[in-house]
This record gives structure tokens, sequence and C-alpha cells, in this order.
């Protein structure tokens, strides 16, 4: 196998394992399975309003930001009980200020989707 094969094989694998563990969470995190029923209703309400193409852009995005996070956010929980699985002060803050990233994320998209579909309701 030459070294341009090797590369494409590799990346490849990676995106496996990296579709694997989208599985993962889907299947496995509350959070994320929340998330993807509010995507769905979100996906839904754009159809009906039959929102622009740049609002598409900016909901699918909105989306992509807090499934995202929230992944990432599992992941620090997941290496925090992994690494220190009693009570400590540090592992607290390392949990807190993760969610609050999941936070911001989530205020930023709901404020996205404020801005879009107050117009086409009232
Ligand atoms: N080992 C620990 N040491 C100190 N505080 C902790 C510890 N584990 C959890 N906490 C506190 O409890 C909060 C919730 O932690 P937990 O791991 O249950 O996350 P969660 O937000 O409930 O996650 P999920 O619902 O996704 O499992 C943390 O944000 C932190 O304040």
């Amino acid at each position: 196998m030459n070294k341009l094969s090797k590369f494409i094989a590799g990346r490849l694998r990676g995106c496996g394992y990296a579709f694997k563990g989208a599985i993962l969470l889907l299947k496995t995190e509350p959070s994320i399975q929340v998330q993807t029923g509010i995507a769905v209703i979100m996906t839904g309400l754009g159809y009906y309003f039959n929102i622009t193409s740049t609002e598409w852009i900016l909901q699918v995005f909105a989306i992509g930001l807090v499934m995202g996070i929230e992944g990432l956010n599992t992941t620090i929980e997941a290496i925090a009980d992994f690494i220190h699985p009693d009570f400590h002060d540090k592992i607290g803050f390392i949990k807190d200020v993760s969610a609050g990233a999941v936070f911001i994320a989530a205020i930023t998209a709901m404020t996205i989707g404020l801005i879009i579909y107050i117009p086409y309701i009232f």
C-alpha cells in the first residue's frame, strides 16, 4: 500500500470511529436525545414556516453547535469520572464550567431561534 492509500485508509477508519462515537452519544446520552428531538421539531418548523436559506443555515449551525458542545461536555464528564471517581472540588469546577459551555451554546441557539421565528409567528 503506498503513502496516499495508507493516508486515505487512515482517514476513512477515523471517520468510522467518529461515526461510532456519534451513535454512542445518541444511544447513551439523555441530553443528546432531547436535543435530537428538539432538532427534529425545529426542522419541522423550518419546513412549516418555509424559512429562508440563510435562516436554515443559522438553524442548522445552532443545532450543530449545541449538540457538538454537548458531546464534548459528555467527554469531559467521562474523563473526570474516570480519572477521579471520588468527590473533589476541582472535578466539580471542571464539570461546572463544561456544563456552562453547553449553557452558553444553548442560550445562543435559543436566541437564534427566537430571531428567526418571532417574525413568522407574530
Ligand atoms: N466528583 C465530583 N466532585 C465534585 N463535584 C461533582 C462531582 N461529580 C459531580 N459533581 C457536581 O455535580 C454536578 C453534576 O455532575 P454530573 O456528573 O452528574 O453531571 P450532569 O450534568 O448531571 O451530567 P449528565 O446529566 O450529562 O450525566 C457537576 O456539575 C458538579 O457540580
